[in-house]
């Protein structure tokens, strides 16, 4: 089965009217109302917005990850439209036009199957002989900072420091060359040293290759280190959507200023995460 890829891709990604829909007892319950989100080739994207905002559920939605909510609107990737699409067509999109990270390695490598298993198993589902599926997991891992991957590619997940095991995450996403990376909160569970080395490769890995990234995350200092643009998300509703440099010096709303000022501070503690922005005069003027 060929999926259909625009020959023009001047986005990687476009959303429109985007919504989002949870079930409740007095009906469908609107998470997400109506969000429009482009993203080019190779540009990087931070997602921010206080916890319980949405920014997951919407990133979700690009690969249709969303279990038991309702997505409708229209999400365009690499020129194909993925809602409505069946079971097997996402599957092959999964990885190749997109592909997701979690915060917690630990949570997506499975602790009983070796790293060299996994990082190769989505160019084996797409039938890449092992041979070969094996060399670029190699070379994968190397170009990502493991160090001796030829041999740890027999090791299992918990001879793996935090950082190396997110590396491993990142090599297994990134093996079939997404054209869009969607990271959440990539570094959370890290410490300090490590999120600078996992940015870092990162930083390169997607230079390299023009990759977009989507980012989520609660860190100020990554945020203007990493992305070019920010798109703020609030209750549900895209607030903002402008340059890093441009909403940093003159936030548009009063939502953002006080997101800003909630942000860690380079200057503060890094492993400090997003407190919630809850004054309700705030909340209240952000979306009327
Ligand atoms: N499967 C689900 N069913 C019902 N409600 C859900 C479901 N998943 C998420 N939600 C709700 O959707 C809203 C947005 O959640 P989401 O996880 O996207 O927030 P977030 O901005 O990523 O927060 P955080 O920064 O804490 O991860 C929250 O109110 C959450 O409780």
């Amino acid at each position: 089965m060929t999926l259909k890829i625009s020959r023009s891709p001047n986005r990687v990604l476009s959303i429109r009217d985007l919504r989002i829909d949870a079930p409740s007892p007095e009906g469908w319950r609107p998470l997400v109302h109506g969000i429009d989100l482009d993203i080019a080739p190779g540009e990087r994207i931070a997602l921010v917005g206080e916890s319980g905002s949405g920014k997951s559920i919407t990133s979700r939605a690009i690969l249709q990850l969303n279990r038991g909510l309702r997505t409708s609107g229209s999400i365009v990737l690499c020129g194909q439209q993925i809602c409505g699409l069946g079971a097997r067509k996402l599957q092959q999109i999964r990885g190749s036009m997109a592909a997701m990270v979690f915060q917690d390695p630990m949570v997506a490598l499975n602790p009983v199957r070796t790293i060299g298993a996994q990082v190769m198993e989505p160019l084996r589902i797409r039938g890449v002989p092992p041979k070969t599926a094996r060399a670029r997991a190699i070379e994968l891992l190397e170009r990502l900072g493991v160090r001796d991957a030829e041999a740890r590619m027999n090791a299992y997940p918990h001879e793996f420091s935090g950082g190396m095991r997110q590396r491993v995450v990142l090599a297994a996403a990134l093996i079939c060359q997404p054209s869009l990376l969607i990271a959440d909160e990539p570094t959370t569970a890290l410490d300090v040293r490590a999120q600078e080395q996992v940015l870092d490769v990162l930083d390169d890995y997607a230079r390299d290759m023009q990759m977009s990234v989507l980012l989520i995350t609660h860190d100020l200092g990554i945020v203007a280190g990493f992305a070019e643009r920010v798109a703020v998300i609030y209750r549900g509703h895209l607030l903002e959507d402008r340059p890093v440099d441009d909403l940093f010096a003159n936030p548009g709303e009063d939502y953002t200023r006080a997101l800003l000022a909630a942000l860690p501070q380079i200057d503060g503690p890094l492993d400090q995460r997003l407190s919630t922005v809850g004054d309700p005069r705030v909340a209240q003027g952000a979306c009327s």
